[in-house]
């Protein structure tokens, strides 16, 4: 972990503007004089170290993979070790370790977010091969980061914990690897733990994905051992990419970052053809033209080389200036060519957990707006659309993956933009059907419909959305976590044996599960059920009817609209009375008695009240310091900015600051 935010801050920064001697030295990066490694080098000496030369590295010389995991299995650490051994960075140690983590919320936390691209030169049977590794993240939240990196790849390596075993996102990463007809080969890592028991861990992968016990292999990321054999089956095992360079070009855009000076960079991986600098490039998804102002590849900065051609992996500058202009799955081609048979994208994201986003000064809302533009940049799976909230004033409503993505996003926006902001409740989306057929997916809890509006209305039914979860647990949890499901309205529970060796059976359960129910505490909950032994994941199950209702809060009759949530009826009472409760204690004394209700239409569920502050009857008698008085009455208007009214009751923001934040822990 790098020594403090400034640090990080400065190197991302630095790194982003490609002042590449500079970040190399501070990541203590140096080159070393191997012919593999005269290739270490900065884009800013090209003069005295000889580019890479592309044409060098056929389909046959070229592997493309992706190392998949559950989360903290070792990924990045082993990526490291990958960087070391192929000569492509020298020493990583200390505040350079897991050089591909390099957003703060990724070092702080310790988790990759986002995929990163690598490419690695390694001599084998007296042949260079180009490989190219892309990192992915291992929580369920960034899937769909995962699935668009192997996209790019031929194989991938499925890292497994040899203290832990299966765990629930090998299997759903496994699986996508294995759907997507990827090479696979699996890893043993951490076997330097005494607690490793390769043995047993093998059993439970034989088990679970039918490979073979001799193609698994062993291996330490931490310490090194077994890198080698990991290199060399990267090599025999993987299948070349396919693809002609004397085609024409077509190269699939997979991911995209902005940089301030040059626009748009996009990530992208050759199917045919070749792409050259100064080429004139045709998007395909908006017909588009631009000039190839830029490409090379990522070795492990951005290293220009002439041209990319089919199989590699690398990246292009184009002077694209508009973001949205990047369509992460998009075509590229060459103008003058035929511009055939874009390439198949991807399917896209579907936010699964929505929440308005507000800055704590109204006056800040287009600086915030303007970050939340610029970070969605880098994470096009968020969705934005514009909210105003008579309580919060202007902000907008994004949509996430999942409440992990959500409170990352919540850290850039902090970390990397330097914005104070509130966010209000995680909502998912659910779908409310028509008398008339018609269907809406509502992602804001005030376009929920009043309860009038049912029966006779014309709202036939709300459906909400379900999720398969799969949990896997040491078998001592399994009569708690069946409990814990059914306490959060789970259906379909069904468990099976993973194994039955050693003093602990594994066992996988499975739940059909309200996604609503999982944004709220069930992670903690779940933790504490399991004492951290269990492993989750869950995948949309699409729709289903159910009675939700919309619980409102009130201050003397007045509705805070930012704090509306919606939640099953069978909860609706219990909910009504712990945020009634939790208002109370934020919601500061007045110089009359407020009200808190907390409602589902006119039903009122819970009342608490605050009573009346006392007045000061001494106030004004004593004259005081005229400048001192003025003092204060500028500090109250400062205050008062901030302040937000409801009905007649000023709000401090920090009161809304508490209850959202303590409604998420
Ligand atoms: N003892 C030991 N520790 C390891 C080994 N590999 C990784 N670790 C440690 O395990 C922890 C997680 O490693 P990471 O490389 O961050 O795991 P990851 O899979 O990239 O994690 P995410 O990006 O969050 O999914 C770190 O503390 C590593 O130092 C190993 O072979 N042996």
């Amino acid at each position: 972990m790098l020594a403090s935010c400034g640090a990080v801050k400065a190197v991302y920064e630095t790194w982003r503007r490609g002042c590449l001697d500079i970040l190399l030295h501070r990541l203590d990066v140096r080159c070393a004089n191997s012919p593999v490694r005269r290739h270490v080098r900065s884009a800013s000496n090209t003069a005295s170290v000889p580019p890479l030369r592309m044409e060098d590295y056929g389909v046959d010389l070229i592997r493309n993979f992706s190392i998949i995991a559950h989360i903290d299995h070792g990924k990045s650490t082993l990526a490291d070790r990958l960087l070391e051994r192929t000569g492509t960075v020298e020493k990583i140690s200390g505040s350079s370790s897991q050089m591909l983590d390099k957003l703060k919320v990724e070092r702080e936390r310790g988790i990759t977010v986002k995929a990163q691209t690598v490419s690695m030169l390694h001599e084998h049977n007296n042949k260079t091969f180009l490989l190219n590794l892309i990192d992915t993240p291992g929580h369920v939240d960034f899937a769909w980061e995962v699935s668009r990196s192997l996209a790019a790849c031929q194989g991938a390596l499925l890292l497994i914990d040899a203290t832990q075993g299966v765990q629930a996102q090998t299997i759903s990463v496994g699986m996508l690897a294995l759907e997507k007809n990827l090479t696979i080969i699996p890893v043993l890592n951490k076997i330097d733990l005494p607690a490793a028991d390769p043995d047993r861990m093998a059993a439970q992968i034989e088990s679970t994905f039918g490979i073979g016990r001799d193609e698994i292999l062993t291996a330490s990321a931490k310490t090194g051992a077994g890198v080698d054999e990991i290199l060399r089956a990267i090599v025999d095992r993987i299948p070349p990419p396919s693809g002609d360079p004397e085609a024409e070009l077509k190269a699939l855009l997979f991911d995209s970052s902005y940089d301030r000076y040059r626009g748009v960079i996009s990530l992208l991986s050759v199917q045919s053809g070749r792409i050259r600098k100064g080429d004139k490039i045709l998007l395909h998804h908006t017909q588009k033209k631009y000039d190839a102002v830029d490409v090379g590849v990522l070795h492990p900065e951005e290293t220009p080389t002439e041209m990319l051609q089919a199989g590699q992996v690398g990246y292009l500058a184009c002077n694209m200036k508009n973001s949205s202009e990047a369509q992460i799955g998009d075509t590229i081609f060459r103008v003058g060519e035929s511009n055939r048979g874009p390439l198949d994208g991807f399917q896209p994201t579907k936010a699964m957990v929505f929440a308005g986003i507000f800055p704590i000064d109204s006056n800040d809302f287009p600086k915030l707006e303007e970050s939340i533009k610029r970070l969605t940049l880098t994470d096009r799976s968020v969705t934005i659309q514009r909210e105003s909230s008579t309580a919060l004033g202007q902000g907008c409503r994004l949509g996430f993956l999942g409440t992990l993505h959500m409170d990352v996003f919540r850290q850039r926006l902090e970390d990397e933009y330097d914005q104070q902001i509130l966010i209000t409740n995680p909502t998912v989306p659910f779908k409310i059907v028509y008398k008339n057929g018609k269907e809406t997916i509502i992602s804001n809890p005030n376009d929920f419909p009043d309860p009038q509006d049912f029966g006779i209305g014309k709202v036939q039914e709300v459906h909400e959305p379900m999720v398969k979860a799969t949990i896997i647990l040491p078998n001592t949890y399994l009569g708690g976590m069946i409990n814990l499901c059914s306490n959060h309205r789970a259906e379909a529970l069904d468990h099976v044996y993973l194994d039955t060796t050693g003093d602990e059976p594994r066992v996988l359960m499975t739940a059909r599960l309200p996604l609503a129910e999982i944004v709220t505490d069930f992670f903690d909950k779940l933790k504490k059920t399991t004492s951290g032994f269990a492993s989750f994941d869950y995948e949309d199950v699409g729709y289903q009817p159910s009675d939700m209702v919309k619980i409102s809060f009130l201050l003397n009759g007045r509705p805070i609209d930012s704090l509306a949530i919606i939640v099953h009826r069978s909860n609706s009472v219990r909910v009504g009375r712990i945020w009634a409760k939790k208002l109370r204690e934020v919601v500061p004394k007045q110089l009359f008695e407020v009200a808190i209700q907390a409602a589902v239409g006119r039903t009122i569920l819970a009342r608490e009240t605050i009573s009346a502050m006392r007045k000061d009857v001494t106030a004004g008698l004593y004259g005081g310091h005229y400048e001192r008085k003025m003092k204060v009455l500028e500090k109250q208007k400062a205050g008062k900015k901030l302040m937000k009214r409801i009905g007649n009751i000023d709000l401090p923001q920090e009161a809304f600051y508490d209850i959202l934040r303590s409604n998420r822990s």
